[in-house]
């Protein structure tokens, strides 16, 4: 069969205009593995989480103008934790995280704690900047834990994209879906805005919660810093000054020297050369 002229679209059904859309819509850079700490110690953590059920308490939020700390729109059980050896295998993943999401800065310290999410479980949409030195350059990463089969029904994490318009920055309306499976862990830029949908628990046992070691990692560097450093070339992602120019009313307007949930920073070490993750060498296919 010979192929048809293509058939122009003539400016009857598509007039031109110099009134075309210049504000994208960019989903944040994020970055999940599965099967994050292997299926033994993903079940001892899941156990110790649970047995730790007396020690949680209602979860905060920090109103970034007021300082105040309050409930509002979180139903959430924390628990802050520290642990070097979970700080010490992010540290082996943070090379190639930051590869994947474009990020620049240095990385220094970790924060961490444990949260669960029951009946009527929820996390409004909020960024991290409260928990964070500088919200251009930090990271959140969720690690995710639960029984199966699975106990809790919803609690989603919802990350928005991000609207470039006029200059400035602010959250999209549109998102990405992050099911939240046992035993994966998700990165993404701890300035970009995220949300936690309500989660059910219809046993209301504790052990059936929707569990997750949840740590921010910081460093010192800031955002204009990290890109006035990067040139054009050297990376496909640009976005992480836009992410902190939309999160900029979140952050709290003093410095806060005590997180408002209580956890404790501690030094992030250096990847360990024998155990760092790469980026692995696609296949040839001839
Ligand atoms: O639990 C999640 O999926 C996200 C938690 C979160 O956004 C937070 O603790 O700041
Ligand atoms: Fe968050």
């Amino acid at each position: 069969m010979e192929s048809a002229t293509p058939a122009e679209i003539g400016t009857q059904a598509l007039p031109p205009s110099d009134q075309w859309s210049t504000a994208p819509v960019v989903p944040a850079p994020v970055c999940r593995f599965e099967n994050f700490l292997g299926a033994e110690r993903a079940g001892t953590l899941l156990s110790y989480a649970i047995s730790r059920e007396a020690d949680f308490s209602a979860g905060t939020v920090l109103d970034p103008l007021s300082g105040q700390i309050s409930h509002k729109g979180r139903s959430s059980l924390v628990l802050p934790v520290t642990s070097t050896v979970f700080s010490a295998h992010l540290a082996d993943c943070l090379p190639l995280v930051q590869e994947i999401l474009g990020h620049r800065a240095a990385l220094t310290q970790t924060l961490t704690v444990l949260t669960s999410h029951g009946e009527g479980g929820h996390y409004g949409i909020h960024t991290d900047a409260s928990r964070v030195h500088d919200v251009g350059t930090a990271l959140s990463a969720v690690y995710y834990l639960h029984r199966r089969p699975r106990g809790f029904g919803g609690g989603q994490l919802r990350l928005y994209d991000t609207l470039l318009a006029d200059g400035g920055a602010r959250p999209a309306e549109s998102y990405r879906t992050i099911e939240p499976e046992h035993d994966t862990i998700v990165f993404f830029p701890a300035g970009a805005f995220h949300e936690v949908v309500p989660s059910t628990c219809p046993s209301g046992h504790f052990a059936d919660h929707r569990f997750t070691l949840t740590t921010w990692i910081s460093g010192t560097g800031s955002a204009a810093a990290a890109s006035a450093s990067a040139s054009a070339s050297d990376g496909p992602f640009r976005i992480w000054p836009w992410l902190a120019h939309a999160a900029e009313r979140t952050r709290p307007l003093a410095d806060v020297d005590h997180d408002h949930d209580g956890a404790s920073p501690i030094a992030l070490p250096a990847a360990d050369p024998a155990t760092r993750l790469a980026l692995p060498a696609p296949r040839r296919t001839t």
